[in-house]
């Protein structure tokens, strides 16, 4: 099998704004993909395409091939299956709490295609076995996108249910999951910048660090 990473780091997180600057944004999503790609490797696997254009600017030690197309999300991503013959993850790069143990989960469950969803529609990790029988539709509620193209090609679908892989990093909110769940270069690099605040009955809050 193989990994492929869409990886965009220009303007990257903008729903990250209101906790992160452009700056800081662009920092966070290598130190993202880094922590990605360490799991992957960690799992075995030695064969990760990084997707994106060369603006981005993927680190040059990663250990990854670097594909480029131009081409919007979801025409990239059908334009790099219409290339691959093997089993292939697509994992987001902003999926800093995956560990290990999760990919080698995915590649064990005996499905043509495995889901992770996304919180509110999304999809986190594609596990697809059959690359010629399946294309994706990422973003509005993509989640069920797949599935229902898995229908229509004939694919078998496990729905890998998982909290920590459920947590991709959107929004503000998410950066705590970070600190609760995380580790790598993300997790320090949160906990340099925010504090958790402890609110009564409700839940743990982000918040800055003086
Ligand atoms: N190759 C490629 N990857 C992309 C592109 N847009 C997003 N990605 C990647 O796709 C995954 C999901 O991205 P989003 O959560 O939509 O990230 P984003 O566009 O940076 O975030 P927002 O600005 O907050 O919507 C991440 O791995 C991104 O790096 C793109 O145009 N090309
Ligand atoms: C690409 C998109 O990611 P999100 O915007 O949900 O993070 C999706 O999962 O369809």
């Amino acid at each position: 099998m193989r990994a492929m990473i869409p990886y965009k780091k220009q303007h990257a997180k903008s729903r990250l704004s209101p906790a992160l600057s452009l700056e800081e944004r662009e920092h966070f999503v290598e130190l993202m993909l880094r922590d990605v790609v360490g799991s992957l490797q960690v799992a075995g696997v030695s064969d990760i395409d990084v997707l994106t254009t060369p603006k981005n600017g993927v680190p040059s030690d990663l250990d990854v091939n670097i594909l480029f197309s131009e081409h919007e999300l979801n025409n990239a991503i059908n334009g790099y299956l219409d290339t691959v013959s093997e089993p292939v993850l697509i994992i987001m790069a902003d999926m800093p709490l995956v560990t290990p143990g999760h990919i080698k989960e995915m590649k064990s469950i005996e499905k043509d295609l495995i889901i992770v969803p996304g919180k509110g529609g999304g999809t986190n990790v594609l596990f697809i076995r059959n690359p010629d029988s399946f294309y994706v539709k990422y973003y509005d509620s993509s989640f069920l996108n797949h599935c229902r193209i898995a229908e229509e090609m004939g694919q078998s679908v496990h729905v890998y249910d998982s909290f920590l892989l459920s947590t991709d990093i959107d929004e503000p909110h998410d950066l705590v999951e970070i600190m609760l769940h995380g580790h790598g270069l993300s997790k320090s690099y949160i906990d340099s910048k925010f504090g958790m605040k402890d609110n009564g009955k409700s839940r743990v809050k982000l918040s800055l660090c003086q």
